[in-house]
């Protein structure tokens, strides 16, 4: 599904009323009629439902969405943040209905009206916030923000229309003041701010209604961010064909670990294979041979020089030939920094000619060659959480962790990679400016070895199917392999090793069979 944001959903709109010419009086009664048929399949029917409405669409939703709860049986009460007069268009034509139905609607101008009915709030049993919707430009002023502070100490439940009133609909912050709501009806495609946090805590339970927005002016609009979802995960998985075998399916060489950190470069080498690689080799300093001899069976092993525990610069022959093996090269779990690294970093950069996947010391080791990805004519996929973001970039860790979309989107189109921007809603952003959003995972993958396995399935990916847009299906399935082993387990007692084995569960989920 698109990510949107409310200026753009304001075009598509537009272009759907002026150009394909359904009148933006059906777009309301559709939103209205959806929205009110979420409301009733989560209220009581003896329940009274107070409508909150601005003097926009957004309020014409409002009175759309009070007209047929009321005509369900629901006990409805629309408050009108301004005076019948100041309302127009679509919207008036939906209120006018209300009166000409002798439904109770309020009209409240001043904070002192408003504080007087709010006197009676307790006898409603749900807010319904149509106040603003993707009109919303600058902090909120004025009545509106009064009455959004006065919703969000009611303690009462919320639905919010469209948006929650005073959620900043591209970063998913609140602009001075926003509805806490419980769950949100948003129309057409999702606003990336509802998806983003905080902007999800705002927002509660999502629901994308169908308001009719036909697709072909959803694609000619040139969106080019996406919500990834089981069916959008199967369509970029690598593809499988039953002739396979090891050759066909891939090989990946890993260059990872260090003394005492061996886990890493273990899991990102099983992970590899766990996710449909043919071959996995490992490459690893000597001394860590013995031990991933018994440690690991099926990922072979290739004892390379070492320095101090570390991968050494007499290691980058033996490199240069491993690499002309292998279908994909994936640098850095575990790794340590130092300048052999960087040297030996420096050397896959100019060099290796297949995919290249950089994650964790890979990327501390990164820094001083940055302009040697923009050099590289095959992939590069960069794997960074937000601190090795703000080591890569030198930008503070709220300045990403405020914009995550936006500086993903930068890096990616600068440096010519695709960047991973780990965290939740992992980003995965393209050189050519495509986004997507990843929707799996928990906070109990917020454990140790939890990315060397991402690095294992993404280089697992490419082994297969050299095509980029295998990424955010990794991502995805990661993800899902953690909501699988957290539902079997307890995702605070996740560990990275339960996700090699959610991993076969993730796939049986996903898999149609061909
Ligand atoms: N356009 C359509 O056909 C459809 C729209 N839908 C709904 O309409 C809203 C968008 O409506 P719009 O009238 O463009 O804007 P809003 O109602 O969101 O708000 C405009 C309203 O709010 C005032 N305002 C703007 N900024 C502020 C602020 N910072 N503080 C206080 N007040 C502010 C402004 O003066 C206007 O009066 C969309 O979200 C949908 O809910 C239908 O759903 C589908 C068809
Ligand atoms: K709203």
């Amino acid at each position: 599904m698109r990510i949107v944001t409310g200026e753009e959903m304001r075009k598509l709109d537009r272009i759907t009323i002026e150009k394909v010419g359904i009148p933006g009086v059906v777009l309301m009664e559709q939103a209205g009629c959806g929205a009110a048929q979420e409301i009733s399949s989560r209220i009581g029917a003896s329940d009274s439902v107070l409508i909150i409405a601005g003097k926009g669409n957004n309020g014409g939703d409002g009175f759309v969405i009070h007209r047929w709860l009321s005509h369900w049986g629901y006990n409805c009460t629309t408050l009108l943040l301004t005076s019948r007069e100041q309302i127009s268009g679509d919207a008036r034509i939906n209120l006018e209905i209300l009166y000409h139905l002798n439904e109770d609607v309020r009209e409240v101008k001043n904070e002192a009206e408003l504080q007087e009915f709010w006197n009676g709030i307790g006898k409603y049993d749900l807010i319904v916030d149509a106040i603003l919707g993707t009109g919303l430009k600058g902090e909120v002023r004025g009545l509106s923000r009064r009455v959004i502070e006065m919703i969000n100490e009611s303690e009462l439940p919320v639905m919010a229309v469209d948006i929650p009133s005073g959620l900043d609909s591209v970063r998913g912050v609140p602009l001075g003041v926003a509805v806490e709501a419980d769950f949100t009806v948003t129309f057409g495609l999702p606003k990336l701010g509802l998806l983003l946090y905080p902007g999800k805590y705002y927002t509660g339970d999502l629901v994308v209604q169908d308001i009719g927005i036909p697709d072909r002016v959803v694609k000619e609009a040139g969106i080019y961010r996406f919500l990834m979802d089981d069916e959008l995960c199967r369509k970029m998985l690598p593809l499988r064909s039953e002739e396979g075998h090891k050759g066909t399916f891939g090989r990946v060489l890993v260059l990872a670990g260090s003394v005492g950190m061996t886990g890493a470069a273990a899991l990102t080498g099983e992970a590899a294979l766990r996710s449909g690689a043919g071959l996995v080799t490992l490459g690893i300093p000597k001394s860590l041979n013995p031990i991933m001899e018994v440690k690991l069976t099926e990922v072979m092993t290739y004892p390379l020089p070492e320095e101090n525990g570390r991968l050494s610069r007499e290691g980058i022959p033996e490199i240069q030939e491993l690499m002309k093996k292998v279908d994909v090269v994936a640098v850095g779990p575990g790794l340590g920094q130092s300048e052999d690294l960087v040297k030996i970093l420096e050397v896959i950069l100019k060099e290796c000619d297949k995919p290249l996947v950089i994650d964790a010391d890979g990327l501390n080791n990164l820094k001083s060659l940055l302009h040697l990805l923009k050099e590289r004519q095959k992939m590069t996929v960069l794997t960074p959480h937000p601190g090795e973001m703000a080591r890569l970039t030198g930008l503070k860790l709220s300045e990403i962790q405020t914009d995550r979309v936006g500086v993903a989107e930068r890096f990616a189109r600068e440096y010519g990679v695709v960047l991973v921007l780990k965290g939740v809603s992992t980003i995965t952003a393209f050189p050519d400016g495509q986004i997507y959003l990843n929707s799996t995972g928990n906070e109990g993958m917020g454990t140790g070895g939890s990315g060397d396995v991402l690095t294992g399935i993404l280089s697992g990916f490419l082994a297969q199917q050299k095509d980029e847009i295998s990424i955010p299906a990794g991502v995805y399935v990661h993800g899902l392999a953690g909501d699988i082993a957290a539902d079997r387990g307890n995702s605070r007692s996740l560990i990275a090793g339960d996700l090699l084995r959610g991993l076969a569960l993730a796939f049986q989920k996903l898999e149609v069979k061909r």
